[in-house]
């Protein structure tokens, strides 16, 4: 058994393991692009963001393993915005609704600890279960972040073969040392941190569901991580349950689909945006655990 972490909350992992279970391998993302916001009647504002957000939050709920709320979108509108973001992590966590928040975060040690403080925190108002972050300053500049997560009992999903063309010039490249490219590095750094975890550890993986076969030819082993993997790119990025099917192979059980435009775009209304989270749930659910 999965040692609960001091906090009294079961590790992410296990969380994630038992959501997916529930109601089915879909993250939705919310993005409040500005043309979003406009074709949902709603203003380019901190406002429009609280509306949108709340309005995602209510269609899909208690229904999906998750949402992903990208903190750029929130971010645009300064301390407003960013307020509005706490309170759409306040209305999902309420909802019972697992948060992975969009943020990307990543520096050296001393300041990933304040990251780490801001969005793993008990307490801090913009905690949430899992963070996305970028290990591009070393692995272990992330130290501090995996520290607080498994003290916190939450996670992190690590950048490793992200879902953009561009990211081949880093995550391709091959190291000095080893030899090995930097994608199977990052992803032999999570699999140790995850090897004690029974069901699904707690530090993941950004896998894009648009990589094709970049995951073999990078020598990258995304079954033996023991970890979720979060793979963006699904919608409106082009990929579908083919791509999800073949990108990951034998890992596929470990995957979190996410969608942020493909859902969002039924929206405003409620009704509609959970039946689109619904049909892009089920579609997952039969790539990935058909
Ligand atoms: O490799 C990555 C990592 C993160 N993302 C983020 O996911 C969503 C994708 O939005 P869609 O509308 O479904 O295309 C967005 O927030 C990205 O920042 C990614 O796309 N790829």
């Amino acid at each position: 058994m999965t040692a609960a972490p001091a906090a009294g909350r079961a590790p992410f992992g296990a969380r994630l393991a038992a959501a997916m279970d529930d109601h089915g391998p879909l993250c939705v993302g919310i993005d409040p692009h500005a043309g979003l916001l406009d074709a949902w009647g709603l203003t380019d504002d901190a406002a429009g963001l609280r509306e949108f957000g709340l309005r995602v939050v209510e269609a899909v709920g208690g229904r999906v393993a998750a949402v992903k709320p990208q903190a750029a979108f929130f971010e645009r509108h300064g301390s407003r915005g960013v307020a509005a973001l706490e309170e759409v992590v306040a209305a999902a966590t309420a909802a019972g609704t697992l948060v992975v928040m969009d943020a990307k975060r990543g520096d050296i040690g001393s300041t990933m600890s304040a990251y780490a403080e801001a969005f793993l925190r008990d307490g801090s108002p913009l905690a949430a279960d899992a963070l996305t972050v970028s290990p591009y300053l070393g692995f272990g500049s992330l130290d501090p972040a995996v520290e607080l997560a498994r003290a916190t009992g939450r996670g992190l999903f690590v950048l490793c073969l992200t879902s953009n063309p561009e990211g081949h010039e880093v995550q391709h490249a091959r190291t000095l040392d080893a030899g090995a490219t930097v994608a199977a590095r990052m992803a032999a750094h999570a699999a140790a941190l995850n090897a004690d975890a029974e069901t699904l550890g707690s530090i993941g993986l950004v896998v894009g569901a648009t990589i094709g076969d970049a995951a073999a030819r990078t020598g990258t082993d995304l079954a033996a991580v023991n970890g979720p993997l979060l793979a963006p790119g699904v919608g409106a990025q082009g990929a579908g349950a083919r791509e999800l099917a073949e990108v990951f192979g034998t890992a596929r059980r470990q995957v979190l689909a996410s969608s942020s435009r493909g859902v969002l775009r039924a929206g405003p209304d409620v009704a509609a945006l959970r039946s689109a989270a619904r049909t892009a749930s089920d579609e997952a659910a039969a790539a990935l655990r058909g």
